[in-house]
């Protein structure tokens, strides 16, 4: 049965890593402005929305193309000049701050508050530690592949731990990356006891080109965007939250979170 909103019934939950969980699309801004820069071009959010979330070679393609420099360089390269600098980025990778970027800049584009890095990054774990805890299935889906997959978790085993499964970008059922179905739908077979109607998922994604990916493997998705992103790319969602603490669980026929004595 639906709940009071309409929305569900839920009981499976798919989650995104880059921008969502892990603040690590900012390393792929940051690489991307340097090597841009050389072509006297700046890299804007119009061009990272169309990139974002994507297999690494599209992504590559869709810069290259997009920016005008395939004479010059070709997507491979592309590639290997990004991955060099990316490797020493991942290891450093946190988890998304709460508090919204275009209200606490740092010159590195880095959030700014008095409170520590983990009292402002609470959200993802929490979510996730509670779905954990409550017996909802849980599993990851990233356009990352397996080396850039184990750079940026390395720091995060303990919450990572937690997914039943996790599809990478390089997974070999993974034919095409967001906005095709394909990771979600490989994510919805792994579960125990076999597949699981799409209808049941709910989706977790921060980038456009996951969002359609969820709707075009017929799930319900939840995008909480960076504030940089255009809003004309909200339309498709289900919800839109500038935070995973802002997530409500009974929105969906969820388990509520525990209300905690102050
Ligand atoms: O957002 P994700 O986790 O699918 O990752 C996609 C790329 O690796 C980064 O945009
Ligand atoms: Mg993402």
């Amino acid at each position: 049965m639906a709940n009071s909103s309409g929305k569900g019934p839920i009981t499976h939950v798919i989650f995104d890593m880059d921008g969502l969980l892990l603040d690590t699309e900012k390393y792929y801004t940051e690489v991307q402005e340097i090597i841009l820069a050389r072509y006297n071009k700046p890299f804007d959010w119009s061009l990272k929305a169309k990139m974002m979330g994507m297999k690494a070679i599209e992504a590559a393609r869709v810069f290259v193309e997009e920016t005008g420099i395939s004479d010059s360089l070709t997507a491979e390269d592309f590639l290997v000049e990004r991955e060099a600098m990316l490797q020493n980025l991942f290891p450093n990778s946190e988890l998304m701050p709460e508090f919204i970027p275009s209200l606490f800049f740092d010159q590195n584009h880095g959030c700014v508050s008095s409170a520590s890095r983990e009292e402002n990054c609470v959200g993802a774990s929490r979510l996730i530690k509670h779905l954990h805890a409550k017996g909802i299935p849980i599993c990851l889906a990233t356009g990352s592949h397996r080396r850039h997959f184990e750079l940026k978790t390395q720091r995060h085993g303990e919450l990572f731990s937690l997914m039943h499964h996790v599809v990478l970008g390089d997974d070999p059922e993974v034919k095409q990356g967001k906005p095709s179905p394909d990771i979600f739908l490989a994510a919805s077979k792994r579960f125990e006891g076999g597949p699981v109607d799409s209808h049941k998922f709910l989706v977790f994604e921060d980038a456009p080109s996951g969002v359609n990916a969820a709707k075009n493997a017929g799930m319900s998705v939840v995008m909480v965007p960076d504030p940089r992103l255009d809003s004309s790319y909200h339309a498709t969602a289900d919800q839109v939250l500038s935070s995973l603490l802002d997530f409500n669980p009974e929105d969906w026929g969820l388990p509520p979170f525990e209300v905690t004595a102050s």
